[in-house]
């Protein structure tokens, strides 16, 4: 479906203003989305000339390349300007920068004020999502998490899209559902903020799993036994830390870890490829140019897993071959040979190994 030809119905009729932080790839695709449904949207960015770029010429060329935006955008370096009249703020910074940002701009929220996480990460300090982050920083606003299936390079081109609102205010979800729904995109709700989030953070590590067994070319049963076994272990770590395990049924869970885990759009995926043709990680992020936030999560999940005495097969053997310098074979071999165990251990329980 081609971009330039898209004609846009949002399911509001009520235009508002928004802001969206972040510059990148996906601050770009939902500016676009809100854009298009006819809000005004104030964009937000640090880079000067990136803003500049926007306003003249329509376009994002550094993250979004050949992608004309169109309507009512707003580019600023100023962030007091950007959230300001915004009804509702979507941040799309990276996590390892999010609480940075947040709080030194945290007076220029206002009461009240609906503010959107769209990162999907975890903050290396306290194990922390980017909801409690915001929980902290600025409680005085209401806060909701958008995640799911949402690869930015197809949104801006409007190919069929659906994704996750997760609040507990149902006025949030209502209204997120209002300004981004259109008839490419479609935005489903959830109450379980934490379990939607974190989904969103771990599939990161199977992306990049998956992405290794890709350039082994292990096989299409090995394609299935990998995600089916990487949903196992994610929502095993998450309901040890309080989520609902229905919410990895969801687009949020088993939606956004399939195209995550083989879609060579997706930059986790890409790295794991490189990795598994023999790259070093460093060389493979570097290549990228572009956030990957499984390679972070990666090391914190491992840590807080091994604390937590919650049995996690496949981040351990990443973990062993990008970091410990074993060999994908030996760790293959070992995840092989592990003791046969339950299929859906929400059912017939695990028999523990450790
Ligand atoms: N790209 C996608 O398909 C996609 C989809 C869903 C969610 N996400 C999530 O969105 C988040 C952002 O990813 P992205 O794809 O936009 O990354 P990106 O690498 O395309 O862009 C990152 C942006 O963050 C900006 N940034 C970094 N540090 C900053 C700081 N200190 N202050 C201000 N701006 C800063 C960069 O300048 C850049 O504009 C990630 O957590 C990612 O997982 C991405
Ligand atoms: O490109 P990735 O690997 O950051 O994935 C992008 C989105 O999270 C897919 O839903």
């Amino acid at each position: 479906m081609s971009q330039q030809s898209h004609s846009t119905s949002s399911h509001s009729d009520q235009k508002k203003q928004v802001a969206v932080l972040g510059g990148g790839s996906f601050g770009t695709a939902i500016t676009k989305v809100l854009a298009e449904n006819g809000h005004t949207v104030h964009f937000w960015m640090r880079d000067g000339n990136q803003a500049r770029e926007v306003a003249e010429q329509g376009t994002n060329q550094r993250y979004m390349p050949g992608i004309q935006l169109t309507g009512d955008i707003r580019p600023t370096t100023d962030f007091s300007t950007a959230v300001q009249s915004a009804e509702a703020v979507f941040v799309a910074i990276p996590s390892k920068a999010f609480r940075a940002v947040i709080q030194q701009h945290a007076a220029d929220f206002c009461n009240d004020q609906i503010v959107v996480s769209l990162t999907k990460g975890i903050e290396r300090h306290g194990f922390k999502l980017m909801s409690e982050i915001l929980q902290e920083e600025i409680p005085r606003t209401r806060i909701g998490v958008l995640s799911g299936p949402n690869l930015a390079g197809e949104i801006v081109n409007c190919d069929l899209t659906a994704t996750v609102i997760a609040a507990k205010d149902p006025d949030v979800r209502r209204t997120v559902q209002g300004l981004l729904g259109c008839e490419y995109f479609r935005v489903y709700a959830n109450v379980d903020i934490y379990g939607v989030e974190l989904a969103g953070a771990l599939k990161n590590i199977y992306a990049i799993v998956s992405g290794l067994a890709a350039a082994l070319d292990l096989g299409e049963n090995a394609k299935a036994m990998l995600i089916t076994r990487s949903l196992a272990e994610m929502s095993r770590f998450a309901v040890s830390l309080g989520a609902n395990p229905m919410t990895f049924m969801g687009l949020a869970g088993v939606g956004d870890l399939v195209v995550t885990c083989t879609s060579s759009k997706s930059r986790n995926y890409r790295v794991g490829y490189a990795v598994g043709k023999g790259a070093s990680l460093e060389d493979a992020a570097a290549e990228l140019g572009q956030v990957a936030e499984g390679i972070h999560t990666l090391q914190l999940v491992k840590e807080k897993a091994e604390d937590a005495g919650i049995y996690m097969p496949l981040v351990r053997g990443l973990y062993e071959i990008i970091h410990g310098g074993a060999s994908i074979k030996a760790v293959i071999n070992g995840l092989m040979m592990a003791v046969q165990n339950s299929d859906v251990e929400f059912i017939l329980p695990r028999t523990l190994t450790y």
